[in-house]
């Protein structure tokens, strides 16, 4: 991991945004996969299965055989931890849940927020590198506390054409509806517009990798998406009193999702970040996933020299990252500072993969400096709102010049009309 000053890693990023030209060769791989499967349908999406996946089908929809056998496939304790995972998901999601309202706001007015859920919905659920259960549950709970009446999963399959028990599992346990194995561009495309075997959706949401990621971005506009849910990222906020060996783990813990995943550390102590520097580089070697996380620490991790506490959190919110762990002293005094994070852990009991699974809260969080306008996965995702207006008849004549007027201002007669052919016919 580089060491570097809060300025040289400022410089670095804004270099490699401006450096990074509109569209790069990740687009243009999704934007051609995204046409082809507009063009083609089930073709594609099981040519493209093959290609990125290894995997031979002849259907993409999972059969009610694969449902039955998967219960019976799935480790127990693994059902277990889900089991209490999903309720907890479903405790803190509950409390988002919003109502409708309706209120006599001036007299003779009553105004009102009618809230609605999304009828149909597109889950994607990664894949390629490890299979997540977790977002399953993490993606369709709040779908379903929000009442959206169709949940489509697309995750793509492994080389044998199979779906991992414990996702199978875990859509049981939440109550989706269909599972498609179909990964990558090609999965969000099928969504966006539809395919002879997947349903067209009014919105997608879900975590993936660069691919995923681009390819919800470039369909945004024919769809509803949730976020830019990218590579993972972790920073985290470390000082003397930091215990140097769990920094190191929990690094490593977002490092091993994704060679393009984000490890980084702020610090305001020159010898913590040497001795952290080694910590990692000891870690790194005894992990499974070495490979992985080997890449994403040798390419994206850093370790970020503060001059001060208020410098450290300058950084923090310029970088806005997904996960911001706060493992310095006053950690409760440092979130008050931090304005853009998707998810903030405050001392050494919160590891961030307590979050990723059974804390509560989303995992499906804003990457790449997104944290600065977006906010985690919720039930809000998947509801959306109708404004009510009632006016009585004094009410009415008692506005309608106001609306007359700027009508007027703005030279849209035909609207003035609309009110004055009302107050000439009551009068
Ligand atoms: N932000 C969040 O909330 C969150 C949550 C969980 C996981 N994640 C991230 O999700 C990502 C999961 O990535 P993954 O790769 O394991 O699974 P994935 O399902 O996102 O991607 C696998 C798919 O990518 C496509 N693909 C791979 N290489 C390609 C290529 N060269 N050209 C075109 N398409 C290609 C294939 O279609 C393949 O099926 C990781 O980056 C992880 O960090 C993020
Ligand atoms: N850390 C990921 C979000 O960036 C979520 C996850 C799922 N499983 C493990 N981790
Ligand atoms: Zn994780």
């Amino acid at each position: 991991m580089k060491i570097v000053t809060a300025e040289a890693f400022k410089e670095e990023r804004c270099r490699a945004l401006e450096t990074s030209a509109l569209t790069s060769s990740v687009d243009d791989t999704v934007l051609n996969i995204i046409q082809t499967v507009r063009k083609e349908g089930d073709a594609a999406l099981f040519r493209y299965t093959e290609q990125f996946d290894g995997a031979k089908l002849d259907i993409l929809e999972l059969s009610e055989k694969e449902w039955e056998r998967a219960m019976f496939k799935v480790d127990p304790n693994v059902l277990g931890a889900l089991t209490t995972a999903k309720e907890q998901i479903e405790q803190y999601h509950r409390l988002q849940k919003e109502k409708s309202w309706f209120e006599q706001v001036r007299p003779g007015v009553t105004l009102g927020q009618k809230v609605t859920p999304i009828e149909r919905v597109g889950i994607y659920v990664p894949g390629g590198k490890a299979v997540y259960p977790s977002t399953v549950l993490m993606n369709v709970l709040p779908a379903k506390i929000a009442g959206v009446k169709e949940i489509y999963i697309v995750t793509p399959p492994d080389r044998e054409g199979n779906i991992s028990p414990s996702i199978i599992a875990a859509a049981k346990l939440a109550g989706a509806d269909t599972i498609f194995k179909v990964g990558g561009a090609q999965a969000i495309a099928a969504l966006a517009y539809g395919t002879e075997t997947i349903p067209k959706v009014d919105k997608i949401t879900g975590p993936g990798n660069q691919y995923v990621a681009r390819a919800k971005k470039w369909v945004f506009g024919d769809v509803a998406i949730d976020m830019i849910a990218g590579p993972s990222e972790i920073c985290i906020f470390a000082d003397d009193t930091t215990n140097v060996s769990f920094a190191a783990a929990d690094l490593l813990s977002q490092a091993e999702h994704d060679e393009m995943a984000n490890a980084i550390c702020v610090t305001t102590s020159d010898s913590f970040a040497e001795e952290l520097q080694k910590e990692v580089a000891e870690q790194v070697k005894q992990l499974e996933r070495y490979e992985i996380a080997n890449a994403s620490i040798e390419q994206f991790g850093r370790i970020i020299i503060a001059n001060n506490i208020e410098e450290a959190h300058d950084i923090i919110n310029f970088i806005a990252p997904e996960h911001l762990e706060l493992m310095n002293e006053d950690a409760v005094s440092s979130m008050q500072q931090i304005q853009h994070a998707g998810a903030i852990f405050l001392g050494p009991y919160g590891p961030e993969a307590l979050g990723d699974y059974v804390a509560g809260p989303n995992h499906t969080l804003p990457t790449s400096g997104t944290a600065r306008f977006a906010s985690p996965l919720g039930v809000y995702d998947f509801m959306k709102k109708s404004s009510i207006i009632h006016y009585t008849e004094e009410a009415f004549m008692r506005e309608a010049d106001a609306v007359a007027t700027i009508a007027n201002a703005e030279q849209l007669t035909g609207h003035a009309k609309s009110v004055l052919i009302r107050k000439e016919f009551f009068q």
